[in-house]
């Protein structure tokens, strides 16, 4: 369809109106400047009011932007009204861990940079938190953009109430970068703040408590000690080359935060450490959290009462953290063979009445573990490392130790002389000596485990003499006596196993007699 002419510049006056609305708009805004005072004269008084208070409320903001190009944001200490409007712009009031980041971001700008400083105990262990004197300013830079922050006392009155002061963190910058302050500053100093809180914490070892007191209404699903092993990876004996491996990989899970989200994978990783008792897998853990600085919540499955309450103690666990599993071929039925491990549980019924096993309490299945591992609540919190041990990782079921539940398989085996130099440095102090090479022959020969060299090491220690040859010699003896001592508790439990195999044969075939005896038309089983 055609124009018209009149239609078409109407079109075009229109279309050039919408390019301009900018300038028409500001160009109305200069037309009520002069209308201002002819409407004063001639307009009802109150809508002049409104009218101008909301053109004055519009135009003022980038009057001052002009003038004053400074935007400031008040970090508050908690306590009191949550939002606050300052002169200059909104003026945001934390009423929650901020105000702490920021002191701890600050603390550590500021100690080097301002000159009068507050010194204020940490509220966990024997540190100080240095932060600035009322009036000091700091400086920072973030992306190009330049941010001051100064320490104010800041006056809170309601109504009639009583003013009472309130400590706050300011900070002011140009509005041009409000959008990177707001986007990625403030959230970088919270993030940076936040790390450093962490690391000023003592690290804490966490065990649950019976799911069965639940009811209680002071109950807690953990409880706590400060954590304060001594072992780093310095002092744990293994091959060089697989710690190494061990620290690589645990660097690069801390510093992969990006990576998990892009690859929409939760941030945490599983390992699994296997390998005889006294290999030093619960050391290893210990090492690991050490290097990490995060916390332990170490898992006692059996007075878990089910899965629920499985779940419920994993929401309440915390990012930065090691959840660990200890023996857990120990702590459920996640064996392969359930048929067997309940006629082996029946048997040791009858052997020892007394001993029966914890775990008949708790009815947490397998499934539950697994989805304890990953399901969806797993990835709640994110940064999470999970540890499972075992004696005999042959025994766990495929699917809870599958690539992708369990990262890292780490095997902890028996001492070989590199972990033993490590031991010797540790215990007696001793870097290198000849006497290495007979100790060296022994531990190739026999399997001794690092628990047990430890043990060695010590008696050698509290011998009372200062020679280095001498000292080693005991340990010499001590590894011959230990490896007879081993050789024949070998035996033993060989002979056992082999006696236990065979009752075990007998039950099964018995087993069978009756389903057979069941199945051609006995009514009753035999007894
Ligand atoms: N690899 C190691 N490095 C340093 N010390 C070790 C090592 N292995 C064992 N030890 C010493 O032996 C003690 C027992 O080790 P640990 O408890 O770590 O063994 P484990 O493998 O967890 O045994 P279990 O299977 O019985 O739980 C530790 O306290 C430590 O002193
Ligand atoms: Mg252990």
């Amino acid at each position: 369809m055609a124009l018209s002419a009149e239609t078409g510049k109407v079109v075009q006056w229109r279309r050039w109106a919408f390019a301009n609305l900018g300038s028409v708009l500001s160009n109305f805004g200069s037309l009520w400047l002069l209308l201002a005072p002819l409407l004063a004269a001639y307009a009802p008084r109150r809508l002049f009011k409104t009218y101008f208070n909301l053109f004055l409320r519009r135009h003022a903001r980038r009057l001052l932007a002009v003038v004053d190009p400074y935007v400031t944001v008040d970090v508050s200490e908690p306590g009191g009204a949550s939002a606050h409007y300052s002169r200059y712009g909104r003026v945001t009031d934390s009423g929650d861990s901020t105000y702490e980041e920021v002191k701890a971001y600050l603390s550590d700008a500021c100690a080097g940079e301002a000159r009068e400083l507050r010194a204020e105990g940490a509220s966990e262990g024997d540190g100080v938190v240095i932060s600035m004197r009322d009036g000091q300013d700091v400086a920072d830079e973030f992306r190009g953009a330049a941010l001051w922050w100064t320490s104010v006392v800041r006056e809170d009155s309601q109504g009639q109430q009583r003013a009472h002061t309130r400590q706050c963190q300011r900070l002011t910058f140009h509005h041009r970068d409000r959008r990177l302050v707001v986007d990625e500053y403030l959230p970088h100093v919270r993030r940076k703040g936040r790390e450093i809180l962490f690391s000023n914490r003592r690290r804490r070892l966490y065990t649950n408590n019976k799911s069965g007191d639940s009811f209680r209404y002071d109950y807690k699903a953990w409880s706590y000690i400060d954590f304060d092993h001594p072992t780093t990876f310095d002092t744990l004996a293994m091959d060089t080359a697989r710690k190494r491996e061990i620290i690589d990989d645990l660097d690069a899970f801390r510093s992969d935060r990006d990576f998990y989200r892009r690859a929409g994978k939760p941030w945490k990783r599983g390992y699994l450490l296997y390998g005889p008792p006294g290999t030093g897998k619960s050391t290893m853990i210990a090492a690991m959290a050490n290097y990490l600085d995060y916390d332990i919540y170490d898992v006692e499955l059996t007075v878990v009462k089910d899965n629920n309450d499985l779940r419920r103690l994993l929401i309440e666990t915390t990012s930065k953290s090691i959840i660990v599993i200890e023996d857990i071929d120990c702590s459920l039925d996640l064996t392969g063979d359930r048929a067997a491990t309940q006629r082996r549980g029946r048997r040791n019924d009858r052997d020892d009445g007394s001993r029966r096993h914890d775990r008949d309490g708790s009815m947490v299945t397998l499934s539950g573990l697994l989805n304890f591992i990953d399901g969806l609540w797993s990835a709640c919190g994110g940064e999470r490392i999970v540890v499972f041990t075992t004696n005999h990782v042959d025994k766990l079921d495929a699917a809870l130790i599958r690539r992708g539940r369990m990262d890292m398989r780490i095997e902890m085996s028996y001492c070989g002389i590199e972990a033993f130099k490590t031991l010797a440095k540790n215990y007696l102090d001793v870097d290198d000596h000849r006497l290495f090479g007979p100790v060296g022959e022994i531990l190739g020969r026999e399997s001794i485990t690092p628990a047990d060299v430890a043990e060695c090491l010590m008696t050698a220690k509290r011998a009372g003499s200062d020679d280095e040859s001498s000292r080693l010699e005991i340990v010499i003896d001590e590894l011959k006596q230990t490896a007879e001592a081993n050789a024949k508790a070998k035996a033993e439990a060989e002979a056992k196993a082999k006696a236990e195999a065979e009752e075990e044969a007998k039950a099964a075939e018995m087993d069978r007699d009756n389903t057979r005896e069941e199945q051609n038309g006995r009514k009753y089983p035999k007894i």
